[in-house]
């Protein structure tokens, strides 16, 4: 499991370590680790060139480090002297000033190591010298970011305001596809906190962090760091402090995974109920069934009018039709509220009931719009899935206009909200998926990055509301249920055919042999 700490805990920590010894020693020990990770992939991409074309190996490689003001700057700066003395030939350093001051030690050590120093502050007129007497050119600092083989992303880090100025994204803009982007601590212009996704950052390859991962290294900004690679420098978080995000791995899948025993049969494994379709969406109905019984369930238990039903028992043979006891509820994949024909209401009222029972629900699709508060039976566990259109429709419906935009804009605060109104945890979907739990729980906020873009395909959200869906009726917490269905989903999503399209029922066939694989693989 990743475990993310806040700014705030790690800047205390830091403070902490700063008092006993220096901040100059923690930078000299975090540019080190950087220059270390540096000097590995311009390795990499050497003897990658070298197979390529015969010569193309000895040439200098071409580092350029965008630089701000802060001691995120000043990390790459030094990282640039450090590498120089780690790296056993010719170099091109160049640093890229985008403010009109840069760290002025680690600026000087860059410069002794023979780095190019250009000014493309905005602070400056154009053609300029800077005060600490680097060349003012925008043009000339576009082109050697477009020639770089790889470029240090040093323009903020934990101090990093969400977005960049116009300048700074023509910058960014100018960097060379073949450049590999290592970013300093975070990719600039992201949100430490991980709550909100910008208008415009950097994209990273690869992200080197110090000390712990920060919130914007799971949550909004999990997609642009690329690679994560954490550095120890020797500051120990508070032992009593706990995260505040986090992000399974595939090694947390055998401990979370429910495992049968010989005493166990399909009723004790787990029985879940579908609420699912109607005379519209029958596929969705199919779908969900079908999931659940791929990811292992005891048995499902499903719920719908007869042409619904009909389709559920000639796709999945392995679903029983028809109320009973079960140990959690799916509701809401394909259900149509407004449809007002006699089935159609049958059908909305059995989703009322399962959501009126003390079981844990998945409460997906349709079935959001038939909560208007937390469930009547208190404390009943609950799991939403919405995606993020439906989520502004149940905020705005809830508590007042909200656009699709603000969702996407700010997923954590978002589902945050869904979770304190329903006391329900809120699981919201997308390329990362979020998995808020109710605030008043404690519980940090977890959230998955593993799925491929291919899997946003129509029937994929009803695969997943099955997945959790099973996991609830085993037994898990919705945090860990939704966590983990989120996770497998992803795997599946890839595994089925990987880096090419897929359909939602070939997911949710592969969910048996991605489980499989995950309970099995070796770390
Ligand atoms: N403390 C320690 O012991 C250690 C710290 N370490 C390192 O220090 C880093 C934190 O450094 P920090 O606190 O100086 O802040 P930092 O992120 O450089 O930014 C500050 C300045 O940037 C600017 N700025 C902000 N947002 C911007 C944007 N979007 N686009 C453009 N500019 C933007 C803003 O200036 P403004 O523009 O507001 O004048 C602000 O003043 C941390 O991430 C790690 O790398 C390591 O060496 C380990 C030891
Ligand atoms: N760009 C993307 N990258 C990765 N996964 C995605 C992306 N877009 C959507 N998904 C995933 O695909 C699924 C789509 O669910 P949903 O929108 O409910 O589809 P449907 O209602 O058709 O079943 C979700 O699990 C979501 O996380
Ligand atoms: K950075």
């Amino acid at each position: 499991m990743i475990h993310a700490w806040s700014v705030e805990q790690v800047r205390a920590a830091e403070a902490a370590a700063m008092e006993q010894v220096g901040d100059e020693e923690l930078m000299d020990r975090a540019s080190r680790a950087l220059a270390d990770v540096v000097a590995a992939r311009l390795e990499e991409e050497r003897d990658e060139r070298s197979d390529g074309q015969p010569g193309e190996a000895s040439r200098a490689p071409r580092v350029v480090a965008l630089v701000g003001r802060g001691n995120n700057g000043g990390d790459a700066l030094w990282a640039l002297a450090h590498l120089a003395e780690l790296w056993d030939g010719d170099l091109q350093l160049t640093v890229v000033q985008v403010a009109d001051v840069a760290h002025p030690a680690g600026l000087e050590a860059a410069r002794q190591a023979g780095a190019t120093v250009l000014v493309a502050s905005s602070h400056g007129e154009e053609g300029e010298e800077s005060d600490q007497g680097g060349d003012s050119a925008a043009a000339p600092a576009e082109q050697a970011l477009a020639d770089a083989d790889l470029v240090l992303d040093g323009i903020a880090g934990l101090g990093s305001r969400p977005g960049l100025d116009p300048a700074t994204v023509d910058l960014v803009d100018a960097i060379g596809p073949q450049a590999y982007v290592v970013a300093v601590d975070l990719p600039s212009g992201a949100d430490p906190s991980g709550e909100t996704i910008p208008d415009s950052q950097v994209y990273a390859d690869e992200t080197v962090t110090f000390i712990a991962p920060k919130p914007v290294h799971v949550l909004a900004g999990a997609a642009s760091c690329g690679l994560l690679t954490v550095v120890d420098i020797g500051v120990e978080l508070d032992p009593d402090e706990q995260p505040v995000a986090q992000s399974l791995e595939f090694d947390d899948v055998p401990h979370l995974w429910p495992m049968p025993g010989p005493e166990d049969d399909k009723y004790t494994r787990g029985v879940l109920g579908v609420v699912a379709g109607g005379q519209t969406y029958t596929g969705a109905a199919v779908l969900s069934t079908l999931s659940a019984v791929e990811s292992g369930v005891g048995m499902v238990r499903y719920v719908g009018p007869d042409h619904a039903a009909d389709q559920v028992r000639g796709f999945v043979p392995e679903a029983v039709y028809g109320t009973g006891r079960v140990q959690a509820h799916v509701v809401g994949p394909g259900l149509d509220v407004d449809d007002d024909s006699e089935p159609g209401r049958a059908q909305v009222q059995a989703a009322r009931d399962a959501l009126d029972s003390a079981e844990p629900c998945v409460v997906d699709a349709g079935a959001l719009s038939l909560l208007d508060g937390p469930r009547s039976q208190a404390g009943a566990r609950t799991l939403l899935t919405p995606h993020a259109g439906e989520l502004a429709t149940l905020l705005a419906r809830l508590d007042g206009e909200v656009t699709i935009e603000e969702v996407k804009a700010r997923p954590v605060q978002s589902a945050r909200r869904a979770a304190e109104l329903l006391h329900a945890t809120v699981l919201l979907k997308g390329a990362t998926t979020y998995v808020v739990p109710p605030p008043r729980s404690g519980l940090p906020v977890r959230a998955q990055s593993d799925a491929p873009a291919w899997l946003g395909t129509a029937g994929s959200g009803d695969v997943l509301a099955g997945l959790c869906g099973a996991l609830l009726a085993a037994g898990l917490d919705p945090l860990d249920a939704g966590s983990l269905a989120a996770l497998v989903h992803g795997v599946a999503g890839h595994d089925a055919n990987p880096h090419g399209p897929v359909r939602a029922t070939r997911v949710a066939q592969q969910i048996p042999r991605t489980v499989a694989h995950l309970l099995t693989r070796r770390p």
